[in-house]
């Protein structure tokens, strides 16, 4: 009943391409923007609307590539951090994907006045609407930087849109490996994605170092799926005809993503960054024996190749729906468990690992008592050991940010009856 009233409010407008909306358009349709003049009902009002000008951007870069180093102090919270080294933390951390998205009004506020990608490409309104979820949940314990990762293929020279009701659309698509003479293999990371390490520079600022903030880009095997199909789909078939037609040319620009995320990565860890994260959003989509081959492999590659300039960092990689047993000996800190996940299963799969998740996320469309007990028999099941709360999918645009508030509290609640 909650949710239902909640969709009514105008703030919530929701525009569907058929008169009746789909499962599809739940997770993805477009929610109306809000207008400058529907600020002052905003609860948590954003600080910056703004782009920043041409000089404030200059300005701020070379402040930020003056400031670049590989160790920043650590923030006041430090449980994401503790739980990843596998010491003791005060509480089980917690934060949420997609936390900066469509469902919070003040991030409709911003993106009202600026497309997705200008958002991403502006330090000052990324650095907004990164910080706003801690705005609304003070008990985050993280933030992650606004961007997406198909900035990578557009750094690779693959310009992007992002389109109402269809979601990310790339101008070509590689359709045959001829067509990887057209990609730049090795941009300078600088260049052509420096405005990222600038948002994470000026967000670094703003947080005043209370929570670590996660810097991330996409796997090298989910990543090609866009470039191979050009936009998402549900299938990713003509992604895979290339793995098992072009072994050699996949192979050949998994390599190229993986040494240019792995650059990326630094970047942002340099620019303030406290833990990374690697999305294979689309490793279950592989019989396994190819996520080891064509996903897992670059997965690990681009860790090591972090590890081998940061020792230091940390970082938690994401094998959606595919968490092999190789893993475990990665060098990654942290893996990511999505809904599928068997607890007790991963606990034993991988002794050596932090986990982070793996709530179903559309218990966010259900009532709150369902949310808290879920997140209490959770929280039970994964213990406050080398864990960190999440959900095993993003936040979509109509889910309810009270409900979210639920689960963030019900996990320091069920946190607070631990040992
Ligand atoms: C596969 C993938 C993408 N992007 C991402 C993934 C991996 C994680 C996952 O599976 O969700 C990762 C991502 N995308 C975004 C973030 C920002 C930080 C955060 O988590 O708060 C992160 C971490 C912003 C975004 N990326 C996108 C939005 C919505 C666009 C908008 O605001 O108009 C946001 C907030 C767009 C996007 N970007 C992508 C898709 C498929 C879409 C369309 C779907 C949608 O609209 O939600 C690619």
């Amino acid at each position: 009943v909650q949710s239902r009233s909640f969709l009514k409010r105008p703030l919530f407008g929701f525009r569907s391409r058929s008169s009746q909306s789909s499962a599809l358009d739940m997770a993805t349709a477009t929610l109306e923007p809000i207008q400058a003049s529907d600020l002052q009902g905003l609860e948590f009002p954003p600080q910056v609307t703004e782009p920043m000008s041409p000089s404030e951007k200059a300005e701020l870069r070379e402040e930020r590539r003056a400031a670049m180093k590989p160790d920043w102090p650590l923030p006041k919270n430090t449980n994401v951090i503790n739980a990843l080294k596998g010491e003791e933390v005060e509480a089980v951390p917690v934060w949420m994907m997609r936390q900066a998205g469509r469902y919070l009004p003040e991030f409709r506020a911003v993106r009202a006045g600026s497309e997705f990608l200008k958002v991403c490409q502006d330090p000052g309104l990324a650095s907004e609407v990164t910080v706003q979820p801690r705005r609304r949940y003070p008990e985050l314990d993280a933030c992650i930087i606004f961007s997406d990762i198909l900035v990578v293929p557009q750094a690779m020279g693959q310009p992007l849109q992002m389109l109402p009701n269809r979601g990310p659309v790339f101008d070509w698509r590689l359709e045959s490996p001829e067509d990887i003479k057209k990609l730049d293999l090795t941009p300078d990371v600088e260049d052509s994605l420096g405005y990222v390490f600038d948002a994470m520079y000026l967000t670094k600022k703003k947080v005043d170092n209370e929570v670590p903030i996660f810097g991330f880009c996409g796997a090298p095997w989910t990543i090609l799926g866009y470039m191979v199909e050009g936009e998402g789909s549900r299938t990713w078939a003509e992604t895979k005809r290339w793995l098992y037609d072009y072994p050699e040319e996949s192979h050949k620009l998994l390599e190229a993503i993986s040494r240019l995320s792995a650059k990326y990565l630094i970047g942002q860890w340099d620019s303030g960054a406290q833990m990374l994260q690697v999305f294979d959003t689309n490793a279950g989509v592989l019989p396994p024996h190819l996520y080891e081959e064509f996903g897992a492999k670059y997965m690990r590659m681009i860790a090591d190749l972090v590890k081998a300039e940061r020792p230091q960092a940390l970082i938690v990689g994401f094998p959606k729906d595919m968490p092999l047993a190789s893993f475990n000996d990665s060098s990654y800190d942290g893996i990511g468990l999505s809904w599928t996940a068997d607890v007790q299963e991963m606990r034993e799969r991988f002794p050596n690992k932090t986990l982070q998740g793996n709530m179903d996320a559309h218990i966010l469309y259900a009532n709150k008592d369902a949310i808290r007990k879920a997140t209490h028999e959770m929280v039970k099941e994964f213990g406050k050991k080398r864990y960190v709360a999440n959900l095993g999918h993003g936040m979509e645009p109509r889910m309810d940010p009270e409900h979210a508030k639920a689960f963030i509290q019900s996990i320091k609640e069920a946190s607070s009856e631990l040992e």
